[in-house]
Formats: C-alpha cells, sequence, structure tokens
C-alpha cells in the first residue's frame, strides 16, 4: 500500500491521469506500477546523472514487484534532445521487443521527459509513457500536458508531438541530489504560473521562497500548486489552440536564446525563461500595457533566487539583434509570418497578443542588449 500522498487529477477523457505528489513515490514505484498496469513491461529512459543518483531506488522497487525492466541511460544535457538521441532510444525500446501496450518511464528531468515522451509517440505509433521527474522544473511543468520534442538547429522544441503520460509520479525525495543552479532554473517556472494568471500565489512566492530553496512544507505546496495550475491549462486546451498559449510566458524570447547558445549549459531552460519573462514585463511597460515597476519587482525576485534576469547575464556572444529576431522568427506561435508574444498588463495579468511589429521587437531587443 503506497504511503500517503498528494493526488492532481487531469480529466482528459479517455487521456486522463493522476499526478501522484509525495515524497517515497521512487521506492513504492513498483506496487503503484504493478496496481495500474498489470503485466506490462518497462523500458526505462534516464541520463548518467540521474542513474547515478536515482535510479538504484527505482530499479529495487521495480524488481520487488516483479519487474525486469530495460535500461536506456543517455548523456545528460539539452543536447540530448536530439535526432541522435531519439533514433538511438527508439531503436533501444524496439531492440528490447516493447509491445505498445508496455511502458516508456522517463526518469530524470525535461530533457529526459521530452525525449522519452516523443519516442514513446513514434514507436509503434505510440506506446504508453509513465513520467518520473526528477528535476523540479519536471515536476511543476513538463512532466505534465504532453509535450514532447526535440530540437533542431532551426529552433527550440521544433519537432514532436502531443503525448500525454498515463501517470506522473513527482517524489519530492529525488530533488535532493539536485544541484542549486538547477533548482534555481526550475523555480523560474513556478513564478510563471503566477505571473500568467495568479497575483496571490506570485506574492506568496516572493514570502516563501527561501522556504521552497530550503526544502519542506512551502516547497511540497509550490510543486502541488504549479502541477494543479499547469492541470487547468491543459485541461482547457490540449493542444493550444488558445490560451494553453499563456504558458509560453517569457518562451518566445527563451527559444531563441537557447538556441543562440546551442542548447548549451551556458544557459538553462529556466534561465532563459527568467530573462524572458523579465523582457516579456519589460516590452508590455515600453508598449504601454503594464506598469513599469512590476518589471523590477520581478526582476529583483528572480535575481534573489539566483536566476540571470538581462541578456547582457548570458555568457558568451550570442550575436547581434538580427541574429536574435531571426531566431524568434521560428517560434512555433508564428502565424502567416507574423510574431505572436505573450504580453502582460502587470503580475497575474498576462495575454496573448498576435501580430507584433518586427521593428518594434528590433527596436527593443537592441535596447536590452546593452542594458
Ligand atoms: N514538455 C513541456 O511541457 C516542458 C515544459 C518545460 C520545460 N521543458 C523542457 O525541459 C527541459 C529542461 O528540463 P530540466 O530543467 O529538468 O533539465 P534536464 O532534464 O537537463 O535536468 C537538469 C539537470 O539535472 C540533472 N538531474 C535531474 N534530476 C536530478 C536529480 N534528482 N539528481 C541529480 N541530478 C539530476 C540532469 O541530469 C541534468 O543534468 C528543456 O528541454 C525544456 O524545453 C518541457
Ligand atoms: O506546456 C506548455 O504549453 C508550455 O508552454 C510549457 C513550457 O514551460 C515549456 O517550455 C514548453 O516545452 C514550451 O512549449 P513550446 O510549444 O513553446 O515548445
Ligand atoms: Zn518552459
Amino acid at each position: 500500500m503506497p504511503t500517503s500522498h498528494h493526488t492532481v487529477h487531469v480529466p482528459l477523457g479517455d487521456r486522463a491521469y493522476d499526478i501522484l505528489i509525495g515524497k517515497r513515490l521512487l521506492d513504492e514505484a513498483g506496487v503503484i506500477l504493478a496496481e495500474r498496469f498489470a503485466r506490462a513491461r518497462i523500458g526505462i529512459v534516464t541520463d548518467e546523472n540521474v542513474a547515478r543518483a536515482q535510479l538504484p531506488r527505482l530499479l529495487a522497487s521495480l524488481r520487488q514487484s516483479g519487474f525486469q525492466p530495460v535500461e536506456i541511460v543517455l548523456s545528460p544535457g539539452e543536447s540530448t534532445k536530439s535526432y541522435a538521441h531519439l533514433e538511438r532510444t527508439i531503436e533501444a525500446l524496439l531492440e528490447a521487443r516493447l509491445e505498445r501496450g508496455d511502458l516508456v518511464v522517463a526518469l530524470g528531468g525535461g530533457v529526459i521527459g521530452d525525449l522519452a515522451g516523443f519516442a514513446a509517440s513514434v514507436t509503434r505509433r505510440g506506446m504508453k509513457l509513465v513520467q518520473i521527474p526528477t528535476s523540479l522544473l519536471a515536476q511543476v511543468d513538463s512532466s505534465v500536458g504532453g509535450k514532447t520534442a526535440i530540437n533542431s538547429p532551426h529552433g527550440k522544441n521544433l519537432i514532436g508531438a502531443f503525448h500525454q503520460p498515463s501517470l506522473v509520479l513527482a517524489d519530492q525525495s529525488t530533488l535532493d541530489t539536485l544541484d542549486e543552479r538547477q533548482f534555481a532554473a526550475g523555480y523560474a517556472e513556478v513564478v510563471k504560473y503566477g505571473l500568467i494568471d495568479d497575483e496571490k500565489f506570485y506574492f506568496w512566492l516572493e514570502e516563501h521562497r527561501e522556504e521552497i530553496f530550503a526544502g519542506g512544507a512551502a516547497r511540497a505546496e509550490a510543486i502541488a500548486r504549479s502541477c494543479a495550475a499547469k492541470a487547468r491549462f491543459v485541461v482547457a486546451d490540449e493542444t493550444e489552440t488558445g490560451d494553453r498559449a499563456l504558458l509560453n510566458l517569457g518562451h518566445t524570447f527563451a527559444h531563441a536564446l537557447e538556441k543562440l547558445t546551442g542548447y548549451s549549459d551556458r544557459l538553462l531552460h529556466g534561465e532563459a525563461v527568467s530573462i524572458g519573462m523579465v523582457l516579456a514585463h519589460r516590452f508590455s511597460a515600453r508598449l504601454g500595457h503594464a506598469p513599469s515597476q512590476d518589471t523590477g519587482r520581478i526582476e529583483n525576485h528572480l535575481r534573489q533566487a539566483g536566476l540571470p534576469t538581462r541578456l547582457t547575464d548570458v555568457p558568451g556572444d550570442i550575436g547581434d539583434t538580427d541574429a536574435l529576431l531571426e531566431a524568434i522568427g521560428q517560434d512555433k506561435k508564428v502565424r502567416r509570418g507574423a510574431l505572436t508574444f505573450i504580453l502582460t498588463r502587470g503580475i497575474g495579468r498576462a495575454f496573448i497578443e498576435h501580430d507584433v511589429d518586427r521593428d518594434t521587437v528590433w527596436q527593443f531587443l537592441e535596447r536590452m542588449r546593452t542594458r
């Protein structure tokens, strides 16, 4: 019998699933999976860091429940979201003769979740997926909602599919082995939920930031509230034809920066989102939509969390303003060649703006490059 955990249900009809949030779920995964997916075989996809820190716990639990999982261990980092690693993952799943009804278990951060999720979506035209997120970012964002992807030299997440998991097991104790820089990167996506449409949550985060970084009850609450927020957007608009795009706050800038830094640890996704969210607020203020004091307040909060907030914080060269705008032009929200941005009227009041003028964006970015 699994110990106590919090459950967020994602009601998506025949694709509905639970997100279990607890402290011993990795050790109980065998019992939980045996109960929900009787007789399924399991292919675990993970990376070398997570394999060292957390895989033994999962293997012990699965073996105790009679599973004999296959392990696929990839190199860590954003560059793993590539054609080469996708091929390697799919071929390993096929080599192990895993069937359509068997489980791909993604054990790791968002990189592993996105890559393994995409592999699950295309292997045998769709295998079952279980997300076991081990980074803060993956527990509050990437393991929920079914976006899966790899990167292209043309841009971030440009090749992918919507493929919902059948179950998410978010075990907070796995975060004990995550380093502080990675934790802060995940915190940027937590702040995002407050900034989009929940100012109360945003103010609560400002008050409880140190406690959340320290662990304990505030951290658990931040994870649960984030999952509930993400689930709400996903249920309302599963394939992003409307308001789900709000979850992209800061990402139009962020994805361009990730491309220009070569999908490397020069700039982590959450760090890019931190810079992107501040830019989105500053741009909104410049266009007269939002009060400029909000930008300072948010920037202060993110800096206290150890996050970068400006283009000048990105280490090394990111090219000129034309290169930045060119990268932004590959964003998936582009419609008939025109740019879409998530803008804001202030904290908790984000909105979607289509047909944003390119010259205005260029002028703004040119200023930001020296600020
Ligand atoms: N699908 C979505 O909805 C969605 C949402 C947000 C982000 N993303 C994607 O997620 C990715 C970023 O995810 P991330 O920040 O988790 O990065 P990541 O997967 O690279 O993980 C961060 C680092 O921490 C290590 N790590 C993870 N868990 C650990 C643990 N418990 N102990 C020790 N080390 C651990 C990993 O090996 C890696 O080096 C990006 O590619 C981003 O585009 C996807
Ligand atoms: O789930 C979503 O929708 C999001 O936008 C969440 C983002 O945090 C995440 O980075 C996502 O992968 C970005 O999606 P994309 O469609 O812009 O690639
Ligand atoms: Zn993101």
